[in-house]
């Protein structure tokens, strides 16, 4: 379960450049959801899901996941944090292109302490994603398709139980990124993970249980 109270960021405070990226976000989301976050250009989408993934602290407010508060935590337990408990997936994925797709898949592990069976919980993971035959292919000869599969593998690898993924249709077309899209269902659906979407599409959007309206850093509408 995710607490956001009162929730602020400021980037470059007290600088001519200040910006408010978000403003009193209240937000409770039960374990279990898949939400999307919908909002216009600009409007704090990724800032929430940084927040929320533990890459960043807010400026305000608090922040408490499965009951423990993390706003006062130090870096080097906040990054426990986000080991344990988030998967990111994120447009562009974010591969590294000369790495087979087992090596990139398997990074994640090199930060846990969970390297037992390495080499056969990344298969498992390839094979539920369609991806077992290329498990020696380069990444460079994948195509978008594939390259997000790739991603959604590298996110599950730790076993989170929180995915976090920024606009992971937005470089792909719209049958494949339905296809995607089908995956995270399925990994909400069987494996009760919590899956939060940043999309612009309204399409996909709406085949999330619900959705979170995000405007000038404010929520201006929920919807579950
Ligand atoms: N590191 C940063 N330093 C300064 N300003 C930032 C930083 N990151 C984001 N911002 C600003 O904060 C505001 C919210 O940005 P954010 O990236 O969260 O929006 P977004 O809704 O995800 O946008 P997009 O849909 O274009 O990705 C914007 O005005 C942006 O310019």
């Amino acid at each position: 379960m995710i607490e956001l109270k009162n929730i602020s960021k400021v980037y470059n405070k007290s600088k001519s450049n200040e910006v408010n990226a978000l403003q009193n976000i209240d937000l409770k989301i039960e374990a279990g959801s898949m939400l999307a976050i919908m909002g216009p250009s600009g409007s704090g989408k990724s800032t929430l899901l940084n927040i929320l993934g533990c890459l960043d602290v807010a400026s305000a407010g608090t922040y408490k996941l499965n009951g423990q508060e993390l706003q006062s935590l130090s870096r080097g337990k906040l990054a426990a944090v986000r080991n344990q408990h988030f998967g990111f997936v994120v447009q562009d994925f974010a591969l590294i292109e000369d790495y087979t797709v087992m090596k990139n898949v398997e990074i994640p592990l090199h930060y846990s302490k969970n390297k037992v069976n390495k080499k056969e919980k990344t298969l498992a993971l390839l094979d539920m994603l369609g991806m077992k035959e290329k498990a020696s292919e380069y990444v460079y000869n994948l195509s978008g398709g594939q390259r997000q599969r790739v991603a959604i593998a590298r996110a599950l690898i730790n076993n989170p139980d929180i995915i976090l993924a920024d606009e992971p249709t937005g470089a792909l077309d719209q049958k494949t990124g339905e296809q995607v899209l089908a995956i995270f269902k399925k990994i909400h659906k069987e494996q009760n993970k919590t899956v939060l979407i940043v999309t612009h599409d309204e399409k996909i959007a709406k085949q999330c249980e619900g959705i979170i309206n995000i405007v000038d850093g404010k929520i201006v509408k929920k919807s579950y």
